[in-house]
């Protein structure tokens, strides 16, 4: 079986699913899956995510419990996907969602057809309460009201229930709303407890969890430091030496950090300075992570080189592949001096690993399962820079969410400010010139946008707004400055609300605020004559302009 972090022999150092009780999600491709990893998560309990097509001959680990997942398909179907049979062998509790548990009537007994309607959006569910010796189907609707509102989102239905099973739940439009085994502990639910408009959802999933699997609820980021810090000890070995890409972002900051805990200067974090970076960012990075964490960053100055094979290029994807391009090659000849420089010394050791920040929802974009049915969503990963190396991935933050990180980097001592910068893209400012970037253009984003978020920070809108940034428009236009005319460079101002950065809105800002930040803009950058409000909200815009 492929392992996280390269590791393929058997004496792989124990991942999460070693070390804390598990509850696995096997996923059938419902755009909520994630959602059940998720709010198991914020449960303490940790969760991982598989295909439904997992074979559980080749799983190297036992979970707590199991989770079926919706799914787009109809199990009756002829390519419909099923689950290894030997998953109802396991002999741990099976909680069906929606295709889920139509999986579980499939297989035991093929009572699933075609509902008569559809039933999408918000339904009335009804529970149904036994006593005596079948009184453990109660359990897990626990601690929720005799009706409750859920969300439903299906138009297959059972037809029949299962052999030595019995109904805990209806609605209107689904006899089979909840169904229980007599005495084993599978449970089928055809609604979804994992989207927030199921009001007791997470009850539902806590019963399930920690009262039915008797999952520990022991995952915090506390616990799971020193856990990763032991793993990445065992997996570095005391000889090898790991570099990183290092932006001065949350991910690859954290990732930095951990690392320089585990194994201190054998660790070389390289920052490169493509000439699009925030104003005075690479003297910044390099303050908190040397003086600050106590990491080893070079910082690579690269912004002549970048600019130069800027210059004349104003297609979007050009620049895009210029900076990616240059990045790897750039972190290559880093790689070797770094594995030059410490030849004679005390740190000699190949130079064998190299860092990524890769978070979990990356993985789960790769592992979840999908048919010629589903949508593919797409998906932002610069990643990329070690494809072409000679090198073993280390992705220490490959199991968190973005909020975990968070709460990781702060357990870390990481400072506030840092852990909850908004993100910024590896391309840089360069994908927020339109046109030709030069570095006067730079120049003018910089100061335009180090205005804005200072602004922003003093209004305390900084942790409210996700992301902000100051762009420049392509052409000029005219303006007056003290009696003279100006023809000058036109800025917008960008910024937004979003929890997955998948959709997003336009800040709402006071019209007071725009004019100060104008002002400022109009006062302190020399050669802006305009200052444009960005109102877009994503869709139809992309966060980025370009
Ligand atoms: N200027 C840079 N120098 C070195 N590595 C970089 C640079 N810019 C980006 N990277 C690499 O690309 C990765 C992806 O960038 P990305 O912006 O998605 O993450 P981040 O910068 O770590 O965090 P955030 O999303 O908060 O900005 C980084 O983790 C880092 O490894
Ligand atoms: O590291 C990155 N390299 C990139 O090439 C890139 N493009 C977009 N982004 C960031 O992704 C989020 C969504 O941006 P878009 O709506 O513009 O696609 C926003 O947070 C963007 O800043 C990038 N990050
Ligand atoms: N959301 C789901 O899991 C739907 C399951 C199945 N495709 C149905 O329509 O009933
Ligand atoms: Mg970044």
């Amino acid at each position: 079986m492929t392992q996280p972090n390269g590791v393929t022999n058997g004496e792989a150092p124990a991942e999460p699913h070693k070390l804390f009780d598990t509850i696995l999600v096997l996923d059938f491709g419902s755009q909520y899956t994630h959602l059940i990893t998720r709010r198991l998560r914020e449960l303490s309990i940790y969760s991982e995510m598989l295909p439904c097509t997992q074979k559980l001959a080749d799983l190297d680990w036992k979970p707590k419990g199991i989770i079926l997942s919706g799914g787009p398909y109809s199990v009756y179907a002829a390519d419909a996907p099923h689950v290894d049979p030997e998953v109802f062998n396991l002999d741990v509790p099976i909680l069906g969602i929606c295709y889920g548990m139509q999986e579980i009537a499939w297989h035991f007994g093929k009572n699933v057809s075609a509902g008569e309607k559809r039933e999408y959006g918000h339904a009335a569910l009804k529970i149904q309460r036994h006593s005596g010796k079948e009184a453990h189907v109660d359990r897990l609707f626990a601690g929720l009201q005799d009706d409750e509102e859920v969300w439903m989102s299906h138009g297959d239905k059972l037809s029949n229930l299962p052999e030595n099973y019995t109904i805990i739940a209806t609605s209107d439009n689904a006899p089979f709303a909840g169904i229980a085994h007599e005495q084993k502990e599978l449970y089928g639910i055809q609604f979804h407890p994992e989207v927030t408009h199921t009001k007791s959802g997470n009850v539902l999933i806590k019963n399930f969890a920690v009262d039915i699997c008797k999952a520990n609820q022991n995952w915090t980021m506390g616990a799971f430091v020193d856990q990763e810090i032991a793993r990445i000890r065992a997996l570095v070995g005391d000889k090898a030496q790991v570099i990183g890409a290092v932006s001065g972002g949350v991910d690859s900051t954290v990732a930095a950090r951990l690392m320089h805990e585990a194994i201190g200067d054998r660790f070389h974090a390289v920052m490169v300075d493509n000439g699009v970076l925030r104003q005075d960012e690479a003297k910044q990075v390099k303050e908190t992570l040397t003086q600050g964490l106590g990491v080893n960053l070079t910082v690579v100055d690269a912004s002549e080189r970048f600019l130069g094979l800027l210059k004349g290029v104003s297609d979007p994807e050009k620049k895009r592949k210029i900076i990616g391009n240059t990045f790897i090659d750039i972190f290559q000849e880093e790689a070797k001096k770094i594995a030059a420089a410490a030849e004679n010394t005390a740190l000699a050791g190949k130079v064998e690993w190299f860092l990524q920040g890769t978070l979990y929802p990356d993985v789960i974009e790769s592992i979840s399962f999908k048919g010629p049915s589903a949508t593919i969503k797409t998906h932002h990963n610069v990643g990329g820079l070690p494809e072409k190396m000679d090198l073993k991935l280390i992705e220490p933050l490959r199991e968190l969410f973005k909020d975990e990180v968070r709460k990781l980097g702060e357990s870390l001592g990481i400072p506030h400010d840092l852990v909850w910068r908004h993100p910024f893209p590896g391309p840089g400012i360069a994908i927020r010139i339109i046109g030709e970037v030069t570095a006067e253009k730079v120049r003018v984003v910089q100061q335009a946008d180090k205005i804005f978020i200072e602004e922003i920070r003093n209004a305390g809108l900084y942790k409210d707004i996700s992301q902000a940034f100051a762009a420049l428009m392509e052409g000029k236009a005219v303006g007056v400055v003290g009696d003279q005319r100006l023809h000058g460079y036109i800025i917008a101002l960008r910024a937004v609300q979003t929890t997955d950065f998948m959709t997003a809105d336009a800040y709402e800002f006071e019209q007071k605020f725009l004019r100060r930040v104008k002002n400022r803009i109009g006062n302190e950058v020399q050669g802006v004559a305009r200052v444009l409000y960005e109102i877009t909200s994503k869709p139809p815009a992309t966060i980025e302009f370009e």
